[in-house]
């Protein structure tokens, strides 16, 4: 059993890495998705549940893992949805159309529309949790027995998602069957360390520790591209990883008091705005800063994703990249490592737009 606390999802990810590039006790396996390296029972703890995103050079992602959350909260199993921020999908669950698999519509019902009614499994995790603090029996399931049926290559790998509230505050404990340690884990701790941090403020509680257990936790052996599968680089991706140190400490900032649902309403409606091609949608002018911010992130990542489309030359991206720009003095600070890293080879051209930023 291999077991690790730490204070982020970065000094997690160290731990998880370093044991499957030279720990002991490993095993190699032949999937389906190919070999990796596995360690079998992996118990993880977060000790703060903000400290969600890595600040590392190599794997720091923003917008992939928001855009999967906001996934999950709208009830989605549209790939063309998700594609939008994680463009393998379709090819991960070989299917262009509907992800089986997807955590949303077991949560919240499909398109969410249990949540809207207060019938979702979500609404009954948090009736439990309101009636008897103690209780044992706030989960949700994920996987079922029905989905080892083939429908498509995407089976749940989250076997349960578990709340409890203790000496006050809102634990979670996430059982994964099946957890890819370099893109699946922080992905998946990111986005259910939000739903935990979402149920605590839903709930008027603290936020607690988030612990995540894991029966085949592994790392893929680096693959070229074949005509099913993308090439695969997590092996040295996560000795690059390592190869950088260590990470410094800064968690997200703390979702505002009270329920939060009609403020996820908000940024839902703008998300999908945005997604669908509405780049100029405008938030309501009350919803805070922290929710706010989250918009500017989905706007930012569809300016990059049309200029993508396009493959204009920087000279014509220039007044969308001021735009970017703009948008980064105006959000909070702890997410400008991720635009910058956005940016990549533009920046250099286009230094003078960033100079005065942070
Ligand atoms: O939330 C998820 C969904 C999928 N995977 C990874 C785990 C496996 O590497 C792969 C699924 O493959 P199977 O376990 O179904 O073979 O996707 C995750 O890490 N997290």
């Amino acid at each position: 059993m291999f077991h690790a606390s730490e204070d982020s999802l970065d000094d997690l990810m160290r731990v998880v890495f370093k044991q499957l590039l030279t720990g002991r006790g490993n095993f190699v396996v032949d999937s389906s998705k190919g070999k990796s390296t596995e360690v079998f029972g992996a118990l993880l703890e977060l000790k703060n549940p903000r400290a969600r995103l890595s600040r590392s050079f190599s794997k720091a992602k923003a917008f992939s893992p928001l855009g999967e959350l906001f996934w999950y909260l709208s009830g989605s199993d549209r790939v063309e949805f998700i594609k939008h921020y994680i463009p393998n999908y379709p090819k991960l669950i070989k299917d262009e159309v509907t992800a089986n698999g997807a955590y949303g519509p077991r949560i919240f019902g499909k398109e969410a529309l249990a949540k809207r009614d207060g019938a979702s499994e979500w609404d009954r995790v948090i009736r439990t949790l309101r009636e008897r603090e103690g209780s044992r029996n706030a989960l949700v399931q994920i996987y079922d027995n029905s989905d080892a049926k083939p429908k498509n290559g995407d089976k749940p790998c989250t076997c349960t998602i578990q709340f409890a509230i203790r000496n006050g505050q809102l634990l979670m404990h996430t059982h994964m069957r099946s957890n890819d340690a370099f893109f699946g884990l922080p992905h998946d701790v990111f986005t259910f360390t939000m739903l935990q941090e979402i149920a605590a403020r839903e709930l008027g509680l603290g936020l607690g520790r988030y612990s995540h257990s894991v029966t085949s936790l592994h790392l893929y052996h680096d693959s070229a591209a074949t005509k099913g599968r993308p090439a695969n680089l997590s092996t040295s991706g996560a000795e690059a990883y390592y190869r950088e140190g260590f990470h410094d400490y800064s968690p997200m900032p703390e979702m505002p008091l009270g329920n939060p649902w009609k403020s996820i309403e908000q940024v839902k409606i703008a998300e999908h705005q945005i997604r669908t091609g509405n780049i100029d949608h405008t938030a309501p002018t009350n919803l805070d800063p922290y929710w706010l911010d989250f918009i500017e992130l989905f706007r930012i990542h569809k300016i990059f994703e049309e200029m993508r489309k396009r493959g204009d030359d920087l000279r014509a991206e220039r007044p969308e990249l001021r735009r970017v720009a703009k948008i980064m003095k105006e959000i909070s600070p702890i997410y400008r490592l991720y635009i910058l890293g956005r940016l990549e080879r533009k920046q250099a051209p286009v230094r003078d737009l960033f100079e005065h930023v942070g």
